[in-house]
């Protein structure tokens, strides 16, 4: 257990950025001087670990586990209990029981901010994870495209009708300026995001462009100093410390 904010980060759809927003989200709070933690609660798709190079497993001690640390923050994750890349065959019940292990018997100690990656959509994982944490805030992230945004309404409406404040939209992917100059081109559509949170009574709060590779072709996933998402994460964090009554420690 732990006292803090928990910001639960959800999308209607997979692959639309849920995990580079919430692992980036993370990392800029901790940039602000926030003692922040990240629970991987994506059962079908946990990718947190990988994103943030975590190889370690955590120890357990006096029956209370000890969450990895890495680029200074705690992580917990379902990649953790599961040997290698095997498919997650569990159903609702052991979930729920999962969702509540990390809740309870993890060793979290003093943070400010818990980020909770939940898994695309409105299935079990979600459910009880808005049961068990009722004061959990939520972040919605959509691609512009109206495929996304249909579903990202029913996860934020799962939010509202579970009675947890949503503290806005992400649009991610929103549009891609080719380096070196200013043109923005939208091309998954534009306006998406601003649509879903008018539809959900909140504010757009973030649209992230699309990064461009390297030279030698490969993608960042942490968007350090010097990439075109850094600074976006870094805003990010700070309306997010504004909506939930905090201010910067840096
Ligand atoms: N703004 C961006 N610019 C460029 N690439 C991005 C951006 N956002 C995410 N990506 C890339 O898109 C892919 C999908 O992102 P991510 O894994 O965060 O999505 P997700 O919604 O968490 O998916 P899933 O639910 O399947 O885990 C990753 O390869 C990620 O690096």
């Amino acid at each position: 257990m732990f006292s803090g904010e928990v910001i639960a980060v959800t999308s209607g759809k997979g692959g639309v950025g849920k995990s580079t927003v919430s692992v980036n989200l993370a990392l800029a709070l901790k940039k602000l001087g926030k003692k922040v933690a990240i629970v991987d609660l994506d059962i079908y798709g946990f990718s947190v670990p990988k994103l943030l190079g975590i190889s370690a497993r955590p120890k357990t001690v006096n029956e209370r586990i000890i969450p990895v640390e890495a680029h200074g923050i705690k992580v917990m994750s379902m990649g953790f209990l599961i040997k290698g890349n095997e498919p997650v065959v569990w159903r609702g019940p052991m979930l729920g029981k999962m969702v509540n292990h990390f809740w309870s018997d993890v060793q979290w100690g003093e943070l400010d901010y818990m980020i909770l990656d939940l898994p695309p959509g409105t299935g079990d994982v979600a459910l009880d994870m808005h049961q068990l944490i009722p004061q959990s805030k939520e972040i919605v992230v959509t691609t512009p495209h109206e495929a996304a945004t249909h579903v990202a309404e029913r996860a934020g409406s799962m939010a509202i009708k579970t009675d947890h404040e949503i503290i806005g939209v992400v649009e991610n992917m929103a549009f891609f300026t080719p380096p070196g100059t200013e043109d923005q081109y939208y091309l998954f559509g534009k306006g998406g995001g601003e649509t879903l949170a008018d539809t959900l009574n909140t504010e757009l709060i973030s649209s992230l462009p699309i990064e461009p590779p390297y030279p030698d072709g490969t993608t960042p996933v942490l968007y350090e100093e010097g990439t075109v998402l850094h600074d976006h994460f870094l805003d990010l964090a700070k309306k997010v410390l504004v909506k939930t009554n905090q201010t910067s420690n840096v």
